[in-house]
């Protein structure tokens, strides 16, 4: 396929809530949207995840912005492509986040253009039609906590994922395993635990969690082996594992049992199919995390969610808890705690293109000669 345009709209989404982390506090969600165009007219459509603070990686959104615009778009407009994935072979992964939002567009761009869903341009194997949703609680007070609890327990939703701090998290787990003994619970640390934590660490074994995300601080692997030989509860690690070599090296470490894959952190579909076979291949559990993100990149990670050996439900929930409104149509829905995954081509939904641009803070074009 040959490029004719690629555009990039910056939006920021103001946030139904206060998405709260042992590391930071978001009102507002800024990402940037990427659409390409080919020389039919088919579009695609990928979103860049990165952050305008360091809290989650060091790739910020305003790196990504610059080096998509003087280096990555410049390469591909105007160019023949024969698949998405040639884009690697020329771009490493300095900056992940930017590579990933770029390769997605131009995948959904080639999956339309060939009338196929995303997930069989990437994958040759059986998905499922339905997933079901999961829920991420930030680090509340805790009647706020038990409240939420409450009211998504009654909506249908049985996998619940809690922020937490070495300061209350065990106290805050304790209370909601015992009011609700048979949620599918795990704990997120956003690495708020240090090594020498060890007693608080190891109360966490008490209370049957899915696995523990990312606890510690230093995100050395070394630390992670030690700490994995000691406790029982499973470590799954997100922002530690960045690169094929990094998930590598903490399997021969024995560092984590699960391993948290986010499409934009690992810089495209490209290395989560690499990364998912490695998985298989030494039985590390792996599950689709998210990044509080717009339903262009949710979608795409519902659609990896599909695939039918993932260890725990994503964090994947309605449009609406995040939004007022997405910018994608339908918008995600979850009914009884599922969602249905789309059908038809590239990423199955249609951009609603007057939300995107009332969202839309800076939009560049850039066309070939
Ligand atoms: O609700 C979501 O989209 C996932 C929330 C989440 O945990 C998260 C959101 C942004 C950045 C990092 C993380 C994380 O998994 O650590
Ligand atoms: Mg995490």
């Amino acid at each position: 396929m040959w490029i004719k345009s690629i555009e990039l709209f910056q939006i920021k989404m103001p946030l139904n809530f206060t998405f709260k982390t042992s590391q930071t506090s978001l009102n507002h969600r800024e990402t940037i949207v990427i659409r390409a165009v080919d020389e039919l007219g088919n579009t695609g459509y990928g979103e860049v995840v990165a952050f305008n603070e360091p809290f989650y990686s060091n790739e910020l959104l305003m790196d990504s912005k610059s080096v998509l615009i003087n280096s990555y778009i410049p390469w591909v407009v105007n160019r023949e492509i024969k698949h998405p994935f040639e884009l690697h072979k020329w771009i490493d992964l300095t900056y992940p986040m930017a590579i990933a939002g770029l390769e997605n567009a131009l995948l959904d761009l080639f999956a339309r253009r060939q009338q196929q869903p995303i997930m069989d341009v990437v994958f040759a194997e059986a998905t499922h039609d339905r997933i079901a949703a999961g829920i991420v609680l930030g680090d509340l007070d805790i009647s706020s906590l038990m409240q939420q609890i409450d009211y998504f327990q009654k909506e249908g939703y049985i996998r619940f994922k809690i922020k937490i701090k070495p300061e209350d998290g065990f106290f805050k787990l304790k209370l909601i395993k015992e009011k609700y003994p048979d949620l599918k619970l795990l704990a997120d640390a956003n690495r708020s635990y240090e090594l020498q934590q060890m007693h608080e660490l190891k109360k966490l074994d008490q209370l049957d969690l899915l696995c523990i995300e990312e606890p510690l601080a230093s995100m050395d692997l070394l630390a992670y082996q030690k700490l994995q030989k000691e406790i029982k509860v499973p470590i799954c690690l997100d922002e530690s594992i960045q690169t094929v070599d990094d998930l590598k090296k903490a399997i021969q470490l024995k560092a984590c049992k699960v391993v948290n894959l986010k499409i934009g952190r690992i810089g495209g579909m490209y290395y989560a199919k690499q990364m998912i076979e490695i998985c298989r291949e030494n039985n590390i559990l792996y599950w689709i995390g998210s990044m509080v993100e717009s339903g262009i990149s949710k979608i795409l990670h519902v659609h990896l969610a599909s695939l039918k050996d993932t260890y725990i439900p994503g964090d994947l929930a309605p449009s609406r808890r995040y939004f007022q409104k997405d910018i994608i149509e339908p918008e995600i829905i979850v009914e009884n705690g599922m969602i249905q995954v789309p059908k038809g081509s590239g990423l199955g939904v249609e951009i609603d293109e007057n939300s995107l641009n009332d969202y839309t803070i800076d939009h560049i074009r850039i066309v070939g000669e």
